[in-house]
């Protein structure tokens, strides 16, 4: 999970781990720089020469601007980072196909999630913005959703080393040129973004990009911003209809509903739903919350869980979490330690505990965030002896995962072989002592 700054906060440290790179310090040596002579394109495949920054003494290296106005079937990407950085994702065989061939990934092969699915598709069909009263644009379905329907899988333009050094004239200048350099369509659809400042020319690209980035670690630990401008059209509610990952392997976005979504009564417009994520964790508190969207994205958030205020929000909060920790020492301590107040709960409150948490989440509209109270309560059932329980609360553990995760996350294999053989985990049976 990344912290900084008007990012979306989210979990891709595995960007580009397959290199296993050696990146303690960057090094400005001339040799790392992607300049690949060709007949045609002495800089291939970058479209431009690079153009450099200084070495700047906190990252022991310079930032350079590379664009490629052919990556992704010519939608075009800039990226402002390090020559070494650039290097390695030039050299990954994962990203060279979306050079040679976009017209789909890897995502939901054998997955729950259905087939695969197209990149960079012209998915207008599926959804339109329209402006939101006190929100700027927003995103709409153009017909109902269900859990785990596929609304966006898009790559991004604009990729930029998250950095605190330059001074903001400077990183305008380099940043106007990562978009300059864009084809001319990608370039009008980043410049029609919303940003930060609205009267401010001379920062309007960073702004932008402060409005928009979603935080993705490049080549094992380096922070960068990326902009994937059709997902930046989706407003933030902490009780989302909708959730945002990136492939590892692709840099590939994916938003998925994550429960129905229908038709918004609350207008007479015939409009469904507005498609929302979350841009914090809706699991903090709320002051937290508040704060963070205020302080990196300028607004408060006025969604239903926000309004009814902090004392009812921290009450419902409180409870998850109280109720978490009760099932978890439930499985920590031992069955045959009278003395735990934990274990001396019935089979049966046990089970009426982690329903309740489930119908928790439900209500507040966590559905994007089901995985670990599904896990928890495969845990449960298996403590009690209950194949059915585990068969059940596995299967929706691993679809939960694979939304929220992707269906490559490591752990699906091991959650699979639990329902296979529940009586061989550790947990099987533990409470059986108290029935
Ligand atoms: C990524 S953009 C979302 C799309 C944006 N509304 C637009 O017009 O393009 C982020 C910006 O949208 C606005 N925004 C997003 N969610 C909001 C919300 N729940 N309430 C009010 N404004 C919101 C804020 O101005 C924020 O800086």
């Amino acid at each position: 999970q990344q912290n900084e700054e008007g990012l979306y906060q989210l979990d891709s440290d595995q960007l580009f781990q397959s290199f296993k790179p050696d990146l303690q310090t960057e090094s400005s040596d001339s040799a790392d720089h992607v300049v690949v002579a060709n007949d045609n394109n002495k800089y291939a495949p970058w479209s431009y020469r690079p153009i450099c920054t200084d070495v700047l003494e906190e990252i022991d290296s310079e930032l350079c601007v590379y664009t490629s106005t052919t990556f992704a079937g010519g939608r075009g990407l800039s990226l402002f980072t390090t020559p070494r950085v650039a290097k390695q994702m030039m050299m990954s065989s994962a990203w060279s196909t979306l050079f040679i061939d976009d017209s789909s990934s890897s995502d939901s092969t054998n997955s729950a999630l259905g087939p695969k699915v197209e990149v960079n598709a012209d998915d207008t069909a599926k959804w339109y913005t329209k402006p939101v009263p006190g929100k700027g644009m927003g995103m709409f379905a153009k017909s109902p959703l269900d859990r785990g329907d596929l609304i966006l899988a898009t790559t991004p333009i604009l990729i930029a080393f998250s950095e605190n050094i330059l001074d903001a004239t400077t990183r305008e200048e380099y940043l106007r040129v990562a978009i300059d350099q864009l084809p001319g369509q990608t370039r009008d659809t980043y410049q029609r973004l919303a940003s930060l400042s609205k009267d401010k020319p001379e920062t309007r690209i960073q702004d932008t990009a402060a409005a928009n980035t979603f935080g993705i670690t490049l080549a094992g630990h380096f922070a960068h911003l990326a902009v994937f401008p059709e997902a930046s059209r989706m407003n933030h509610d902490c009780s989302p209809n909708a959730q945002f990952r990136i492939d590892n392997e692709t840099l590939t976005q994916y938003v998925r509903a994550v429960r129905a979504v229908g038709d918004d009564n609350k207008n007479n417009d015939n409009d469904n739903e507005e498609l929302t994520i979350a841009y914090t964790s809706p699991l903090d508190d709320w002051k937290d919350r508040q704060d963070y969207l205020s302080r990196s994205f300028g607004f408060r958030c006025g969604c239903a869980r926000c309004r009814r205020g902090q004392k009812a929000d921290s009450e419902a909060l409180s409870e998850i979490y109280n109720l978490q920790s009760s099932l978890q020492s439930s499985l920590t301590s031992s069955s045959s330690s009278s003395s735990s107040s934990s274990s001396s709960k019935t089979t049966g409150s046990v089970v009426a505990e982690v329903e309740r948490l489930i119908r928790l989440y439900e209500r507040e509209g966590l559905q994007g965030y089901m995985d670990p109270v599904y896990c928890l309560a495969a845990l449960i059932y298996s403590s009690i002896g209950s194949k059915r329980g585990v068969g059940k609360y596995v299967d929706l553990a691993v679809e939960a995962i694979e939304l929220r995760l992707g269906p490559e996350n490591q752990d699906i294999p091991i959650w699979k072989e639990m329902a296979k053989q529940p009586e061989r985990h550790w947990s099987w049976k533990r409470r059986k002592a108290k029935q």
